[in-house]
């Protein structure tokens, strides 16, 4: 997150870090007691390794109360993603146990009403990406304030220039910005997550280049459909 501010300790109990031998790599938020929504792209690089699922922390280091690392039983990117573009940016992640539900580890509610989010509503997003152009990596999880900009603006030429489907959403990217390790966490507006991070043109913090998320409800039906089928 740049242009950002440490969080609120477990005030964002939702969300969810993705580690790979123990290094946070991308965001995650748990929408059920089993199951974590993250984003497809996160698993680029890590050649076939299943993530391992931290929640209820605030720094990534210290011990603190609540704070557990979960196996992951299953890893489901969506059919659609692939590597060459950001479409159906999405992976669910189940947990090889029930999270255990407290103050520190609860569900965050999605979106599932296929409707735009207005322009300039202020939405949150928080995470343990990068914090600096540098590609400095916070301890504590960070949240910054963005207001979303129309899907119009945001598919100009000189933006993202006719990209951005009716399954994405973005929002302004001027100097605060979500960035590397935020993909895959939630754009909560309202309380409510109406997106996913994603990692787009990879550029962070200019306003030439938007924040994409993809748009949740448009997947609710894909969610549900898994989550029942693992069920059993
Ligand atoms: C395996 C993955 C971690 C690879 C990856 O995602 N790289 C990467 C590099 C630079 C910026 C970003 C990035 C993410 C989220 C939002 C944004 C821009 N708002 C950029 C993402």
């Amino acid at each position: 997150i740049l242009g950002g501010s440490e969080a609120q300790p477990h005030l964002r109990p939702y969300m969810a870090s993705l580690q790979l031998d123990g290094q946070h790599v991308c965001g995650g938020f748990l929408i059920a007691e089993q199951w974590v929504l993250s984003a497809a792209h996160c698993t680029e690089e890590t050649d076939g390794k299943v993530f391992q699922v931290l929640l209820g922390a605030h720094s990534l280091t210290q011990p603190e109360p609540h704070k557990r690392l979960y196996r992951v039983r299953a890893q489901i990117p969506h059919p659609g993603s692939n590597i060459h573009n950001n479409k159906d940016d999405l992976l669910l992640l189940q947990l090889e146990e029930k999270a255990e539900l407290n103050a520190h580890v609860q569900v965050l509610p999605f979106q599932r009403e296929d409707r735009d989010v207005a322009a300039d509503t202020v939405c949150v997003v928080a995470g343990w990406g990068t914090i600096s152009h540098s590609g400095r990596r916070p301890d504590k999880l960070q949240e910054v304030e963005r207001p979303v900009i129309s899907r119009d603006l945001c598919n100009e030429r000189t933006r993202h220039d006719h990209t951005i489907t009716h399954k994405m959403m973005c929002t302004d990217s001027r100097r605060k910005d979500s960035c590397k390790g935020d993909s895959g966490g939630p754009l909560v507006c309202g309380g409510v997550a109406e997106g996913v991070v994603t990692a787009g043109s990879r550029v962070c913090g200019n306003y030439k280049k938007p924040a994409i998320y993809t748009r949740i409800a448009p997947y609710a039906a894909w969610i549900d459909g898994v989550m029942a089928a693992a069920a059993g």
